[in-house]
């Protein structure tokens, strides 16, 4: 994919975040192009990265070899149909959206498509991010492999067989970091009730779940049991916040979190 033109019609939090990965990669910042309606968002892109930017996403799209579909769920059929009149037949198209299925694609541009279905997450802006990837049989490998190696820029990537797949790869990873977002919020919360300074229970939480996160990485043959025992003194401290966690049932709860984040899916899956 080389010399593969690239536009991302949306140009929001998930287009920063796959675009810084693409540019960083040495990706040649001309090929890639980011519409957006409003201008700052477009103005911060060409700042940082110095691709083109523009409001108008069907002269964009036609430019383009390959379409990055980045607007948010509600939206999408909107910003497709506007397009109808392009020939998209040479055209890879990638969706990042939740929750649309990929056959609503071809029916929203009104011709048949090569698309292939994603699910990253934000962390691919710092190159630790985890995108699942979706195609169908149609998809050739030349199409696969660019898409895999344009995701690939933000991080790790896991191919799944079946679409409906893609709704579990949302909840472990798409929307995940904000779970550990909230985590490490509600303890630095619970470090100034303490008394805490801000500056320091935020630097104290932040380098204890990079080092968890860097513990679990790099000990592939060790269970999370193990290494969370291996922090557990027997009659410590650890041993009473895990039991408080373990009687207030947080792994029910990250269990409900997560069948919710996927019926949310399933549900959005009808409504658009
Ligand atoms: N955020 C995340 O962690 C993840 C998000 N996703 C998916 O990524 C998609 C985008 O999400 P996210 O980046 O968070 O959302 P944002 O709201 O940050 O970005 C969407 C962008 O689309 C722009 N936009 C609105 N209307 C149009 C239009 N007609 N043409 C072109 N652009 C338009 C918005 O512009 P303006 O603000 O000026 O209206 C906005 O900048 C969603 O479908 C979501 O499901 C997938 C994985 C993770
Ligand atoms: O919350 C959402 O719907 C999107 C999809 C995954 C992360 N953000």
């Amino acid at each position: 994919m080389t010399q593969a033109k690239i536009c991302f019609i949306g140009a929001g939090n998930m287009t920063r975040s796959i675009v810084s990965g693409i540019v960083k990669s040495g990706y040649p910042s001309h090929l890639v192009h980011a519409t957006n309606p409003s201008q700052a968002k477009l103005d911060a892109l060409k700042a940082d990265f110095g691709i083109e930017v523009s409001n108008e996403n069907t002269q964009a799209a036609a430019e383009a070899d390959v379409i990055v579909l980045s607007v948010k769920p509600q939206l999408m059929q909107q910003v497709c149909e506007q397009m109808q009149h392009l020939d998209l037949s040479n055209k890879l198209i990638i969706t990042i959206a939740a929750g649309i299925t990929a056959s609503r694609y071809s029916d929203y541009f009104n011709q048949p498509i090569k698309l292939i279905r994603t699910m990253p997450n934000t962390p691919t802006q710092l190159g630790v991010g985890m995108t699942g990837l979706y195609a169908d049989a149609s998809i050739s490998a030349e199409h696969k492999a660019i898409c895999q190696t344009l995701m690939q820029t933000g991080g790790k990537v896991l191919w799944v067989d079946k679409e409906e797949d893609l709704n579990q790869v949302i909840a472990l990873a798409g929307s995940s970091p904000a779970y550990f977002f909230l985590f490490i919020e509600a303890m630095i919360e619970s470090g100034i009730k303490m008394g805490m300074d801000a500056a320091n229970a935020r630097a104290l939480a932040e380098q204890a779940a990079l080092g968890a996160a860097q513990m679990v990485i790099e000990n592939q043959d060790l269970s999370l049991a193990t290494l969370r025992n291996n922090v557990t003194s027997k009659g410590g401290t650890t041993a009473q916040a895990i039991a408080t966690f373990e009687q207030g049932d947080l792994r029910g709860l990250v269990d409900q979190a997560m069948n919710n984040c996927v019926d949310r899916a399933e549900e959005m899956a009808k409504l658009f």
